[in-house]
């Protein structure tokens, strides 16, 4: 009888969870953005430069708003980039980062082919984002490390991140034999995980798009 009872209060209390999916290129600040929720939802440790590369995946439930954000963050080097297809189909919500100053000087990126940090932001994000939009999955695109910018140039580049990226999703569909219906359903955040700055904005929205294709896909 005991164990009926607790089984069925356990079942009766059980939260939602919704699955966040954290990926960008390399060093673009995904785990500091993981360590950072740590940091202010479960009181963990700020984050610190003495983070490695992430090989694989970290993961982290945040409790909000009385659901469960369970949040995967992973690796974003070339190699490890096997592993976000294996995760795509699972998420409710895909949150791509890019790196506020890395956007702004547009330097070449080693790792990237020698391409150019916007062209490699390109070329790994355009598929992910014709997957999600295939399935109707929402994207947060996350500008990160922007307490790295003159304040004043926080706001404008967040704004021209979108117009960039939107523009080029736009040509990207007229070029290709991309399906010309798929929509992606998309919102841009700025954010600086080592101030803490916009990351419960962030996560508000991310939690409201994971939530809605959730409801919406009834799983
Ligand atoms: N100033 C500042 N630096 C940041 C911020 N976020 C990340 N960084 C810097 O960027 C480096 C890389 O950040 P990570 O979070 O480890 O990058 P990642 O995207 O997880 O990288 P991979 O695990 O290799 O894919 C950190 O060691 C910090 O030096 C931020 O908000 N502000
Ligand atoms: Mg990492």
């Amino acid at each position: 009888m005991y164990h009926l009872v607790a089984g069925l209060y356990a079942e009766f209390t059980k939260k939602p969870t919704y699955n966040a999916l954290l990926i960008g290129l390399k060093g673009s600040g995904k785990t500091w953005i993981l360590e950072r929720l740590r940091h202010d939802y479960l009181r963990g440790r700020a984050p610190s430069q003495r983070l490695p590369p992430t090989i694989g995946q970290n993961v982290l439930d945040v409790p909000y708003r009385r659901t469960i954000l369970h949040l995967w963050d992973l690796g974003g080097s070339a190699a490890m980039r096997s592993l976000w297809d294996q995760y795509l189909p699972d998420a409710h919500v895909i949150v791509w980062v890019i790196d506020a100053p890395r956007w702004a000087s547009d330097t070449a990126v080693a790792d990237e082919l020698g391409r150019s940090y916007r062209a490699a932001v390109f070329e790994s994000l355009f598929p992910v984002i014709a997957e999600a939009s295939a399935r109707a999955q929402p994207v947060c695109v996350v500008v990160t490390q922007l307490d790295e910018l003159a304040s004043d140039r926080a706001a404008p580049l967040v704004r021209e991140v979108e117009t960039s990226v939107t523009a080029e999703w736009t040509r990207r569909l007229d070029d290709t034999s991309l399906d010309g219906t798929l929509t992606p359903i998309w919102s841009f955040q700025g954010v600086s995980a080592a101030t803490g700055d916009g990351i419960e904005a962030m996560l508000d929205v991310v939690f409201r798009q994971a939530q809605t294709f959730a409801t919406q896909a009834g799983s």
